[in-house]
């Protein structure tokens, strides 16, 4: 009797059990809990019927920070989809939610960012001469006199940032935030701003001042924990991007904190040695401009100096006389032997010849001993493990010979390039790799070329080059990257000195405004290994692109215009076991049609793109692969590409507008084939 009652118990504990566990598993379905709401990816949505110019400033704006971000047209079954699946962390808006959407947002925990335009509510219009402006003085350099420092102009400022609040970490409080493009400010004449005084429920971070009403004009505020107000005419003002840093962080948690707040920067100067008196090499007077200019950043950047580059052949075998001149100036002068110690130095080439053209390694490495022979005897504080290859050609497209040679023989290991992925386009874009152990760090442009000589005249008016310093696109270049190369020439320290303006300007401007804090100087191993180890390690393996789609690259490489035609026109992808040999074989027999070189240690096949190690061979040795007959049409077949993720992104970045040819078969069949093979095996 016990017994049964006791077996009883059991069964309806077991029941109830059962019954708990049920209705745990279907609540869990019904209602997202703190395990499901874990973010896949901290992807953004922008949503937008118009892209506006606004939109449009923002998505480049987030390219530049490496923002994943989606955007959006309208809201349908594809977005909510997409919002139950992705479960982005924020989405940006240029309207007010509706109540579906607001809903699912409230649901998944979205945080908003809803943007001021033409379309918003409980706002007002306000013309621009109804704001309160005031004077306010602004720094800019003086950098003709003995001494490069601060003088103050005035411009007008109509706004406020409110201090103590919790979103603003960039910018600095304590120091009124000029305005600059007079004439863009006046052409607009309307501004929408919230006038909401409801101050209980939104917390007020910048505004202005209405001159008529003295009314306090929002133009960003935080409506609840979850939702910002941005007015779009905070658009037209250098400060907003980056205000929009602080409010991406703030949204999301401090997810994307783009590193922190320490900036790396380094400022090489190309071609210490060449130029002639029209070229305007560098005299004496300059060095010293130079120095006062470096001493200047230092008082930011602790012990920064600036990068020279050497090719020793111009010092001592130029046969141009003014360049004897100024070698002589800037070397044997009075001051300026005692002066190479001030900066640090790194090799070039000995003639400044280019690399893309070395095939013979023993000229190489005789004409490099060269040129360090050449800092040896003159005692060059050298960079010993940097290296920049004149024109930058050699380093992208690869030349193996160059990479072999300085690593093995000279113990280089870092360099640095402005054309990878390409050279047209944003320098934003540009990116590194590490080949053959030796670091590529990205170099970023920074306005001033070798046909850039003086301020005056700049190309299309200096006040371009104001523009791209005071908050354009050098001071973004900072703000978006934690580590910036930049890439200028001796001329641009000749002349009107505007290289030592530019840099001096820039640190000081950025050290005045934001919070951002400069790390010391670093030597170029210790900036390769915070690059590719601690910020940015997926950009550790390189992904070819194609010369032929970029006129300088094509310049650069060692491969020449009729190799383009011999990359193949179309790929067998795969997947294994489908018959994709029988496929191969069969369209080899076409007259027209030239499969690749058959590689025994791989059944055959390429495998250039799904191989880490046949990858690294490069362009030129997959070029190899394939007859450079024009009048045949190119193809390959390598069934391994099918399921390589990887596969996909070195294919589209090589050959964007490749065929690709997959078979299907029953998978059962497919199975049953791999299964045989096994066995054979
Ligand atoms: N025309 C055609 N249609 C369908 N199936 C065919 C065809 N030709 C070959 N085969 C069969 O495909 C199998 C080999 O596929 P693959 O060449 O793709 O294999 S591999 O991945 O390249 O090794 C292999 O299957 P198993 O014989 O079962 O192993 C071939 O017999």
């Amino acid at each position: 009797m016990v017994r049964c009652t006791l077996k009883r118990a059991i069964k309806a504990l077991s029941f109830c059990l059962i019954f708990v566990i049920i209705c745990t598993y279907y609540s869990s379905q019904s209602v997202p809990n703190k395990n499901f709401l874990q973010r896949k990816s901290l992807s953004i949505f922008i949503l937008s019927s118009t892209r506006s110019k606004t939109i449009q400033r923002i998505s480049l704006f987030f390219n530049e920070l490496r923002l994943n971000y989606v955007e959006y047209r309208r809201i349908d079954e594809h977005f909510y989809e997409n919002v139950k699946t992705l479960l982005p962390r924020l989405i940006i808006l240029d309207y007010h939610p509706d109540e579906n959407l607001r809903s699912v947002i409230n649901q998944y925990e979205i945080k908003l960012l809803i943007l001021l335009n033409a379309q918003c509510t409980d706002c007002t219009k306000v013309s621009y001469s109804e704001m309160l402006f005031e004077n306010v003085s602004y720094p800019t350099m003086d950098f003709n006199r003995d001494v490069l420092k601060p003088v103050i102009h005035t411009t007008k400022s109509p706004f406020r940032l409110v201090q103590h609040n919790k979103i603003i970490q960039i910018l600095r409080f304590d120091t009124v935030l000029p305005y600059f493009h007079h004439q863009q400010f006046e052409r607009k004449t309307k501004c929408f701003v919230f006038r909401t005084t409801d101050n209980h429920r939104t917390d007020t971070i910048v505004y202005v001042h209405s001159r008529t009403s003295s009314e306090k004009l929002k133009l960003l505020f935080e409506y609840h924990e979850k939702q910002l107000y941005l007015s779009e005419c905070l658009f037209d003002y250098w400060f907003i991007w980056p205000v929009m840093m602080d409010i991406v962080r703030y949204l999301t948690s401090n997810e994307y904190d783009y590193h922190g707040l320490k900036r790396y920067v380094q400022v090489d100067i190309d071609d210490i040695f060449l130029g002639d008196k029209s070229n305007g090499y560098l005299i004496s007077d300059d060095i010293q401009a130079l120095i006062r200019s470096q001493l200047f950043i230092q008082n930011y950047i602790e012990n920064f100096r600036y990068r020279l580059g050497f090719s020793g052949y111009y010092y001592s075998n130029s046969t141009n006389e003014h360049a004897n001149e100024a070698n002589r100036l800037l070397m044997t002068g009075k001051t300026v032997l005692d002066e190479k110690d001030r900066f640090t130095w790194f090799h070039h080439t000995w003639k400044h010849e280019k690399l893309t053209n070395v095939t013979n390694k023993i000229l190489l490495i005789s004409s490099t001993e060269t040129n360090m022979a050449f800092a040896q005897k003159h005692q060059l504080p050298l960079d010993e493990n940097y290296a920049v290859a004149p024109h930058h050609s050699g380093i992208y497209p690869i030349n193996h010979i160059v990479y072999d040679v300085w690593h093995r023989f000279f113990n280089f290991t870092v360099t640095s390039t402005e054309n990878y992925p390409y050279h047209y386009q944003l320098p934003s874009d540009r990116r590194g790799f590490i080949y053959r152990n030796i670091s590529v760090l990205p170099r970023r442009s920074c306005g001033l070329y070798t046909t850039t000589r003086n301020y005056t005249t700049y190309p299309n008016g200096s006040h371009r080059l104001e523009r791209i310093l005071m908050g354009g696109r050098l001071f973004r270049t900072i703000l978006t990257n934690p580590i910036s190369i930049f890439m200028s020439h001796n001329v641009n320290y000749g002349h009107d000195r505007m290289g030592n303006y530019v840099f001096a300007k820039l640190v000081y401007l950025i050290s005045k405004w934001t919070n951002i804090q400069w790390s010391r100087d670093l030597s170029s191993s210790e900036l390769a290994r915070k690059y590719f180890h601690h910020f940015y390690p997926e950009e550790q393996m390189p992904i070819f692109t194609n010369p032929c789609s970029d006129r300088i690259l094509m310049n650069l490489w060692n491969g020449n215009d009729s190799l383009c035609t011999t990359f193949p026109q179309f790929i067998i992808v795969g997947p294994q076991k489908t018959g994709t040999t029988a496929l191969h074989a069969m369209l080899s027999q076409h007259p027209d049609l030239r499969p690749s070189r058959a590689i025994s240690t791989t059944f055959e096949e390429v495998q250039f793109f799904s191989n880490n190690t046949i990858y690294l061979n490069g362009i030129n040795w997959y070029l190899n692969q394939f007859d450079p007959d024009e009048q045949s049409m190119n193809f390959e077949k390598s069934a391994t590409y099918f399921d390589s993720a990887v596969s996909i992104k070195r294919l589209k970045a090589l050959l964007p507008n490749i065929r690709l040819i997959m078979m299907l078969t029953e998978p059962g069949h497919r199975a049953y084939s791999r299964y045989q093979v096994r066995c054979q095996q």
